[in-house]
């Protein structure tokens, strides 16, 4: 198993957000993890990362992630956070190379090799004009995909991404769905996506949970299923108990 989550109780003080989810990825896959806002997407994550208690467990490749110290540096999960910051200037090569700080020792320079590796990343996203700029005068949109490039390089074998589309044009969310699919069929990754693009979802193979459903499972993405957590979604909310 990939993935495994089994009775997972969630929340924060006395509110409970995750109610006793359980789901598993057997093989690698795409799942995109979809739901109103505050459903409790985040808070997944943040179990998986040890970030909020919770009962139940969650395990990553046969692993109980209670038992992994940093499952980040191990190259077991990785995370891309919904808002990323960086507040002092940095070329766009310095900070994807830093992907690679799993296979570097501490003060370990980067080498040429990082850097063409770095590089041909960044070309996969179409981004190589950009290798040279100050990252903090990029776009949003530009921002988001050099992070993505980070984080293809730190190589985990399970990707947890929060609204990697969120800024992005048309073209980019398609853009990106395309290469998450890649990571899953041409690199054996797992990815985690939440997202509230739906109608994007379309062109890819995977899995929806929507965890705004009573029980969510994993239901098979297809113009149906989109559909029918298009409507369920757009139906409204359920109290919050
Ligand atoms: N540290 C915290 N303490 C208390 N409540 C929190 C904390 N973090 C998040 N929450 C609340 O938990 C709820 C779920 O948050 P979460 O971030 O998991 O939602 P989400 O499904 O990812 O939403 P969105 O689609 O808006 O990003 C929200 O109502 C949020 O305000």
């Amino acid at each position: 198993m990939i993935v495994e989550v089994k009775n997972l109780v969630a929340g924060y003080g006395q509110r409970v957000l995750i109610r006793n989810l359980s789901f598993s990825v057997p093989a690698p896959a795409f799942v995109a993890i979809i739901g109103h806002n505050g459903a409790g997407k985040t808070t997944l994550f943040k179990a998986f990362q040890q970030k909020v208690p919770y009962q139940g467990n969650v395990m990553v490749q046969g692993q109980n992630i209670k038992a992994i110290t940093k499952p980040a540096a191990e190259g077991i999960v990785t995370y891309l956070p919904q808002k990323n910051t960086v507040t002092f200037p940095i070329k766009v090569h310095d900070l994807v190379v830093m992907g690679l700080f799993r296979k570097k020792r501490f003060f370990e320079n980067y080498g040429a090799e990082d850097y063409k590796l770095a590089a041909s990343i960044v070309e996969q996203l179409q981004l190589s004009h950009l290798l040279e700029n100050d990252f903090t005068t990029l776009s949003g949109g530009e921002q988001q995909l050099v992070w993505l490039a980070q984080l293809m390089l730190q190589d985990a074998n399970v990707c947890m991404l929060d609204e990697p589309t969120q800024q992005l044009d048309v073209y980019y969310k398609n853009q990106v769905f395309q290469l998450l699919q890649g990571w899953v069929q041409l690199q054996g990754k797992t990815v985690l996506c939440i997202t509230h693009d739906l109608h994007n979802l379309l062109s890819v193979q995977g899995y929806l949970l929507n965890l705004s459903k009573p029980a969510p499972s994993l239901e098979p993405i297809t113009p149906e299923t989109v559909q029918q957590n298009q409507e369920f979604l757009e139906a409204g909310r359920q109290p919050v108990l």
